[in-house]
């Protein structure tokens, strides 16, 4: 039609990626799954190729999927595509001014990330609270193993999640927040961003929150901020009461040089102790759920690869010898167990996509980027793409045996942690804590599925979310294993 024609026209004198015709108003939103966005998206770029456009609404975004087009993006041109978009919900009681995920790479973000990266993810601070992880995973065990006594199910993902929240507030706060609100706020605002907002696709109508979104994430935020708010109000008391310190983001607060030189204080667009409420926040809410769908897919693939399993026990008995607990030194010695969470990571990568803003004009592969362009990385075709992986739909940890790629960023084909200067900020805590709850559940357990899954077989369906999880959680059966307790 001339309308394509135009369009087509129109994209080559600029040096546009490739795309399908936008429908008026719609754009393309009617191609795009919205239960499987990363599949219709990469399913598009079969055709379109690995940097296309998209037209969701009105808002035009650049798709990436291909490992030379992230290498381009992660690397080359970091600098210039490291913002976020302005996605509406995230405005909700202003959470966009404050918040390490969303925030524009600049002084407060750059203050932020620094400050979670010497307090919490420095090797020293890591190591310092690895018998506190020590403690939360022993306390999974002897869950798990009241499960076995019973002989009831245990939810896996369930299981593992609590023990993340567990770890993570009490490295943030020092308080187990598992039975707290904050549950329920990280489950709903995870649904939340995850759903399509008609607001980010019409900018025009924004204001007007059709859905209630912006409404709904501040209430989540605000409800966010009043449990941490308490828990900062009852350590000050504690302090003046005479308690010692713990030594936590809610202490350091008060000696870190990075505040005594107010370089947060003036940024932070609010007080300084919000800085400390919202970098603890985002890092429970980016932490929980993205680690333990990572366990859940991993045993899911396990209990339906014998071989997997059997190989990853023997690895297991033969680092440890003697010993019956496992230690995070233990890790760099179980590379069959690190092939099988990069196997998980990759086929079932907990963020499926990642979204940037280019904040100067660039070149991608000779097509013009403009400045304001959206950005889409579909980690989930990247980790899916024939031409890089062999049989890219089988679980086949053995890929990785002897083969040079992990995901702290240099190897553009596995991405699950996102890349360049906005890569996962708690890529090294979860390193630990993924492979330590993995590990000690094959450890002291041996698993199968209860009666009626075996016969039906597991439901590998998708779930997506800010996450993708499994649409029907996984249930299996723990019994001890002959290691010692
Ligand atoms: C298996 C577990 C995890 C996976 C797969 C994962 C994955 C990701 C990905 C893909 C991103 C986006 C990166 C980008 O845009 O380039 C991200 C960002 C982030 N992650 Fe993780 N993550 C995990 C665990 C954690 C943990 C345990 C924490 C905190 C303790 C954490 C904190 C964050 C934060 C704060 C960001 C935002 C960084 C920024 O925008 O500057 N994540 N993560």
């Amino acid at each position: 039609s001339l309308y394509t024609a135009m369009h087509r026209i129109a994209a080559a004198r600029r040096r546009l990626p490739p795309g399908p015709t936008p429908l008026p108003l719609v754009g393309n939103l009617l191609s795009i799954s919205r239960s499987s966005p990363h599949r219709s998206l990469a399913r598009l770029a079969e055709r379109y190729g690995p940097l296309m456009r998209v037209r969701l609404g009105v808002v035009e975004y650049v798709v990436a999927s291909s490992p030379a087009i992230a290498d381009d993006i992660y690397h080359r041109h970091n600098a210039h595509l490291a913002s976020r978009p302005l996605f509406d919900a995230w405005w909700g009681e202003k959470h966009r001014l404050n918040s390490v995920i969303a925030l524009p790479p600049h002084d407060v973000w750059r203050a932020q990330r620094r400050l979670a990266m010497e307090e919490v993810m420095s090797p020293r601070r890591l190591d310092a609270l690895a018998p506190l992880r020590r403690e939360k995973v022993r306390e999974l065990v002897r869950r798990v193993a009241g499960h076995a006594a019973r002989g009831e199910p245990v939810e896996v993902g369930r299981a593992a999640f609590k023990t993340f929240l567990s770890i993570l507030s009490s490295t943030m706060v020092s308080v187990d927040l598992v039975d707290s609100d904050l549950r329920d706020v990280v489950r709903e605002a995870a649904i939340l961003a995850a759903t399509p907002n008609i607001s980010d696709f019409f900018p025009a109508i924004a204001a007007a929150d059709v859905q209630g979104f912006r409404r709904r994430m501040g209430e989540l935020v605000a409800r966010g901020y009043g449990i941490f708010e308490e828990l900062l109000a009852r350590r000050k008391g504690g302090r003046e009461a005479g308690e010692p310190r713990k030594d936590d983001l809610l202490d350091v607060k008060e000696s870190n040089p990075v505040l005594d030189r107010n370089a947060i204080k003036g940024l932070i667009t609010s007080t300084d102790e919000l800085a400390f409420i919202n970098i603890s926040k985002d890092l429970m809410v980016a932490g929980t759920d993205t680690s333990s769908t990572t366990i859940e897919w991993a045993m899911a693939e396990l209990l339906q690869n014998s071989e997997s399993m059997q190989k990853v026990k023997d690895e297991l008995r033969r680092v440890l010898g003697t010993r019956t607990q496992i230690e995070e030194s233990d890790i760099s010695h179980l590379t069959y167990l690190q092939a099988i969470i990069k196997e998980t990571l990759r086929l079932h990568s907990s963020v499926l996509i990642s979204y940037y803003t280019a904040e100067a004009t660039v070149e991608l592969q000779g097509y013009t980027i403009s400045k304001g362009t959206n950005i889409i990385v579909n980690m989930w075709a990247i980790h899916h793409q024939p031409d890089v992986w062999v049989d890219p739909e089988k679980f086949m940890p053995e890929r990785f045996i002897g083969k040079d790629a992990n995901f702290f960023g240099k190897h553009p084909e596995l991405i699950p942690f996102g890349g360049g200067r906005r890569i996962c900020l708690g890529l090294q805590l979860a390193y630990r804590m993924v492979h330590m709850v993995f590990a000690s559940l094959l450890f002291h357990f041996d698993w199968k599925l209860p009666e009626g899954a075996k016969k039906d077989g597991i439901d590998m369906r998708e779930k997506f979310g800010l996450v993708l999880s499994m649409a029907t959680p996984l249930k299996a059966l723990a019994t001890k294993s002959c290691n010692h307790m």
